[in-house]
Order: C-alpha cells, then sequence, then structure tokens
C-alpha cells in the first residue's frame, strides 16, 4: 500500500476524468467485441495490427510500474489503476463503491469479460469485489487505510452475468483489526457472502501524507 499527495483541485481532477473515462469505456467495449466477435480471421488480424498500432502510439511516454494511489490534500483519492475501481482500467467493471454509516454499497455490470463457468459470473471476480468492498469499509469507516488480512468466502449459489449488487457492513473492531462482513446478489437474491479481518497497518509509504489529509477533512 502506497500513498502519495498529488495537490491538484477538483477541476483539474475532472479535466482528466473527462478525457481518459471515455478512452477507458472504449477500451472495454473493445475488450468485450474481442471477446464476442464472430467476424471471420482477416478482420480479427486486421484489427489486431490497428489496436498494435495505438499501442506503440500510448507507450511512448508511460509511468514505470503500476498508476498508484495519489490522493489530493482534501483526501480526494485517484487509485485510476486499481483492478476493481480503476477509472483508467478497462479490467475494472467499474465497482463505485457508496459509503454511508457503517455499510458500504455498490453495483456492477459484468458481462462477458467476467465469466467463469458458462453464463456465470467467475468466482475470482466475486472476490475481487468483496476484497476490495471490504477494504474500502474499514478504512472509511475508521478513517484509515486498511489491508485484507483475510477474506472468507462463501459461494452459495452461481452468480448470473448481468448486474450484481454488493453490500459491506462492519461488524466490529479490536486494536486494528476491523471485521466486516459482506454480501454478493445477482437479480435472483444473494449468491456469495463473506467475511474479512482487516487490518490496518502499522506503517506504509506514505502514511504521514495521509494522516495529515484526514486532519483536515472536517
Ligand atoms: C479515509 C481514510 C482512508 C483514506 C482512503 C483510503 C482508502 C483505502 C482503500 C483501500 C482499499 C483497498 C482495497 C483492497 C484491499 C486489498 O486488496 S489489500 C491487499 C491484500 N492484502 C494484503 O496484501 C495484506 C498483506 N499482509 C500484510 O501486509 C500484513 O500481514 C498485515 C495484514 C498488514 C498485518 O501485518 P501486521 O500489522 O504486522 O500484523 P501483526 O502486528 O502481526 O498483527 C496485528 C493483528 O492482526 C492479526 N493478523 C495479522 N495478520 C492477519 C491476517 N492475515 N489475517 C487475520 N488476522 C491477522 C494478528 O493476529 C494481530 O491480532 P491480535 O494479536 O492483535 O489480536
Amino acid at each position: 500500500m502506497e500513498f502519495r499527495l498529488e495537490d491538484i483541485d477538483p477541476d483539474e481532477i475532472e479535466r482528466r476524468l473527462a478525457v481518459v473515462e471515455p478512452l477507458t469505456d472504449s477500451v472495454r467495449g473493445l475488450i468485450d467485441a474481442v471477446i464476442r466477435s464472430e467476424v471471420d480471421d482477416a478482420v480479427l488480424d486486421r484489427a489486431r495490427a490497428r489496436i498494435d498500432e495505438i499501442t506503440a502510439e500510448l507507450r511512448v511516454h508511460q509511468k514505470p510500474g503500476g498508476y498508484g494511489t495519489p490522493f489530493t490534500r482534501d483526501l480526494r483519492g485517484m487509485p485510476w489503476g486499481n483492478a476493481a475501481t480503476g477509472l483508467r482500467n478497462p479490467i475494472a467493471p467499474p465497482l463505485r463503491p457508496e459509503h454511508g454509516a457503517g455499510v458500504s454499497t455498490g453495483s456492477v455490470h459484468l458481462g462477458a469479460a467476467y465469466e467463469g463457468p458458462g453464463g456465470l459470473v467467475h468466482g475470482g471476480v466475486l472476490a475481487l469485489l468483496m476484497d476490495q468492498l471490504v477494504g474500502e469499509c474499514a478504512s472509511t469507516i475508521v478513517n484509515m487505510p486498511h489491508f485484507t488480512g483475510t477474506l472468507t468466502v462463501r459461494y452459495l449459489r452461481p452468480t448470473k452475468l448481468g448486474r450484481v449488487d454488493l453490500r459491506a457492513e462492519v461488524t466490529g473492531t479490536q486494536d486494528r483489526k476491523t471485521f466486516v462482513h459482506v454480501e454478493v446478489r445477482d437479480r435472483e437474491g444473494v449468491t456469495a457472502d463473506g467475511e474479512a479481518i482487516m487490518i490496518r497497518p502499522k506503517d506504509f509509504p506514505g502514511r504521514d501524507e495521509v494522516l495529515a489529509a484526514i486532519a483536515r477533512t472536517p
């Protein structure tokens, strides 16, 4: 877990998102089209060549490693490379969690890119989404970043591709540990649930900046 302060204002965040969110959405569309296209091999070959050209163009100037977790002085997070929520990550569905009193929720549309057994959501994808939501739930409610120490998942019945809703709730805290219950539903009801033990790490890169930003936020 590495946090990095990036001192930009809300207008600059919106400006960047106005450019990258449509790009990310286009690539999500591309991923879905590659999986489901039934065009002939020549068309697929031409598509590959054009995609390779675009990839080369984007690689001219790149960050080393991952995108990281920048945040602003007023603690607005920009984890745009995150595998579950990243607004610059076409692999992310993306989950957009909302946080209330002790509860976090989020809904996603899981299409062909998230399939495990035919027509059903991959169990690892559900664990990914649960992991993210319990992480944000514990971090937001206790107001400090938390790592997942243990996440136990019970797959109760198959989850159909399509709309999936998640809900996480803090059930207790003990020193640096926060306990979170999480549930997943498809259109027919609960399909999986989980229990997480979230740990507030003693130290992590950017900790002092995060603490200063928390102190500044009302
Ligand atoms: C608004 C403010 C926020 C700002 C906004 C930020 C938002 C931020 C959102 C982040 C959202 C991320 C969402 C993605 C969630 C992931 O994906 S996190 C990535 C997956 N998890 C990991 O990589 C964790 C890897 N493990 C570790 O780094 C370390 O083992 C840990 C978990 C930090 C614990 O290390 P530690 O602090 O040295 O632990 P330690 O002192 O040995 O033990 C402390 C206590 O925890 C218990 N414990 C330790 N390890 C475990 C374990 N694995 N399982 C259960 N219990 C354990 C110990 O038994 C001990 O309990 P007590 O004896 O006190 O009762």
